[in-house]
C-alpha cells in the first residue's frame, strides 16, 4: 500500500524523454487587414498595441514554440485575449496560422493537403469544446459514434465502441437519451466520450469546463485525470483558471498578449516564476500544495539523525506533514531509484508555510 506521502506524488508524464508528439515552431497568427505585413518585418518586434495602431492588424499569437510529449497533459493558460484559443485552433487549422509549423509525430499539419488534414482530424486529434457541440436530435450513442460514422466504420463496430466509451465516462444507461435531457456536466462527458471514440493520439480541450458549476467542474477535472492515468493520451488543455491548470498540467504554458510568458511544470511556475507577470499570476497559490519535497531537500546537518522516514522526491510538501509530525528526525527525500537526495525537517516546512502566510498577508516573513 502507498504511504500517504506517496499517494499524491505527482506522476511523471509518460514520455518526457521520447520524441515529441507535437512540435510547434515559430507559430504566428495575425488577424485583420495588413495581416501579412507583420511577420518578418520590423513590426514583428513591436507589441500588440503598436502593431494595431500602425496597421490595424491584431497579433493574436506571437512566435510560439514548444513541444508536447507523448502522454503529457500540456496546459495553455492565460487571461482572456491572451491568444489561447487562437493558438489551439491554429494547431488543428480550424484557423490558418499566418506562419510557423505544427508537427504531429513529425508530419507538418500546417502545410498538409486538405484531404490529409481531414484524416488527421478524424483519426489522430480530437477536440472537446466548451459548448459541447452535440447534435441535439440524435441519441447520445449516435453522437458518440458520429466521428466513426463519418470515417466509415461498420455499424456494429462503431456502436460497440460508442457503448464502451459511454461506459468509460460514467454514462452507461444514457445511450438512448437526447443531449437536451442531460445536465451540462453529463453533456460534457458525452463530448469527452465522442472525442475518445476515434482513439486519437491527441486530445485538444478548449476551455471545456468553463461553463460548468464549480462542483461539476471539479468532478470533470477528476475525470480527465482518471482518463489520463488509464489512457495516457497526449492532451493540450486550454484554461484561464490557474487552479485547473495546476491540477491537470504536467507542464503549463502561460501566454501573455499572444506570446509565451513562461513554460514549465507547476512547480517551476510557482517556485521560480520567470518574471513579475508570472509571479503575480501565481502569488496566491499555496506553495505547500504545489512544491515537492525535492525543492526543500538540503544536506543533513551535523547534529541531526539521518534515519528518518523516506519520502519520494515528487511528493507535494502538504503530504509530508503527517510523516514529519510522527517523529523528530528529518525525512529522507529519495529519487525513484531510492538514492537519498537530501533531508527535510519540520523547520523547512514551517518556513515555507510562514512565507506563504506572509505573502497572503502581504507582509514580510520576519524572523522565520
Ligand atoms: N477572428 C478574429 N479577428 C480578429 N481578431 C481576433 C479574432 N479572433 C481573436 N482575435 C483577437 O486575438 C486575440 C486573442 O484572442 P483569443 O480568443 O485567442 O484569446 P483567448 O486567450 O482564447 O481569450 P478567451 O479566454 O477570452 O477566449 C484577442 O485580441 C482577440 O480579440
Amino acid at each position: 500500500m502507498n504511504s500517504p506521502a506517496e499517494s499524491t506524488a505527482r506522476p511523471q508524464s509518460a514520455g518526457s524523454g521520447a520524441e515529441p508528439r507535437i512540435s510547434v515552431r515559430n507559430m504566428w497568427k495575425v488577424f485583420g487587414k495588413n495581416a501579412g505585413s507583420v511577420v518578418g518585418t520590423d513590426l514583428a518586434e513591436q507589441d500588440r498595441e503598436t502593431v494595431r495602431a500602425r496597421t490595424g492588424a491584431t497579433v493574436a499569437v506571437r512566435d510560439m514554440t514548444f513541444d508536447v510529449h507523448p502522454g503529457e497533459t500540456f496546459v495553455v493558460m492565460g487571461l482572456s485575449g491572451s491568444g489561447k484559443s487562437t493558438l489551439v485552433r491554429c494547431m488543428t487549422r480550424l484557423i490558418e496560422p499566418t506562419s510557423g509549423t505544427m508537427l504531429l509525430d513529425g508530419e507538418d499539419v500546417a502545410t498538409c493537403a486538405p484531404r490529409r488534414l481531414r484524416e488527421l482530424r478524424r483519426s489522430r486529434m480530437s477536440m472537446v469544446f466548451q459548448h459541447f457541440g452535440l447534435l441535439p436530435h440524435r441519441r447520445i450513442i449516435d453522437n458518440v459514434a458520429y466521428g466513426l460514422e463519418v470515417r466509415g466504420t461498420p455499424r456494429a463496430e462503431r456502436y460497440a465502441r460508442a457503448r464502451a466509451m459511454i461506459e468509460m465516462v460514467g454514462l452507461a444507461g444514457n445511450e438512448e437519451s437526447r443531449p437536451g435531457q442531460l445536465s451540462g456536466g453529463m453533456q460534457q462527458r458525452v463530448g469527452l466520450a465522442r472525442a475518445l471514440a476515434a482513439d486519437p493520439e491527441v486530445l485538444l480541450f478548449d476551455e471545456p469546463f468553463s461553463a460548468l458549476d464549480p462542483l461539476i467542474r471539479r468532478d470533470m477535472q477528476e475525470e480527465v485525470l482518471r482518463l489520463q492515468r488509464e489512457l495516457h493520451k497526449t492532451a493540450v488543455f486550454i484554461t484561464h483558471d490557474l487552479s485547473e491548470a495546476l491540477k491537470l498540467g504536467d507542464r503549463i504554458a502561460i501566454m501573455r498578449n499572444g506570446a509565451l510568458a513562461q513554460i514549465g511544470t507547476p512547480e517551476d511556475l510557482v517556485g521560480n516564476p520567470a518574471d513579475d507577470y508570472v509571479r503575480d499570476f501565481v502569488k496566491d497559490v499555496s506553495r505547500t500544495t504545489v512544491l515537492t519535497a525535492s525543492s526543500l531537500a538540503r544536506p543533513a546537518r551535523g547534529d541531526e539523525p539521518t534515519d528518518g522516514p523516506v519520502v519520494r522526491a515528487g511528493t507535494v510538501v502538504g503530504d509530508i506533514v503527517a510523516p514529519l509530525a510522527g517523529g523528530t528526525a528529518p525525512l529522507r527525500v529519495v529519487d525513484p531509484d531510492g538514492a537519498v537526495l537530501g533531508y527535510v525537517g519540520r523547520e523547512d516546512v514551517l518556513r515555507l508555510v510562514a512565507e506563504d502566510s506572509a505573502r497572503a498577508a502581504d507582509t514580510p516573513a520576519a524572523g522565520v
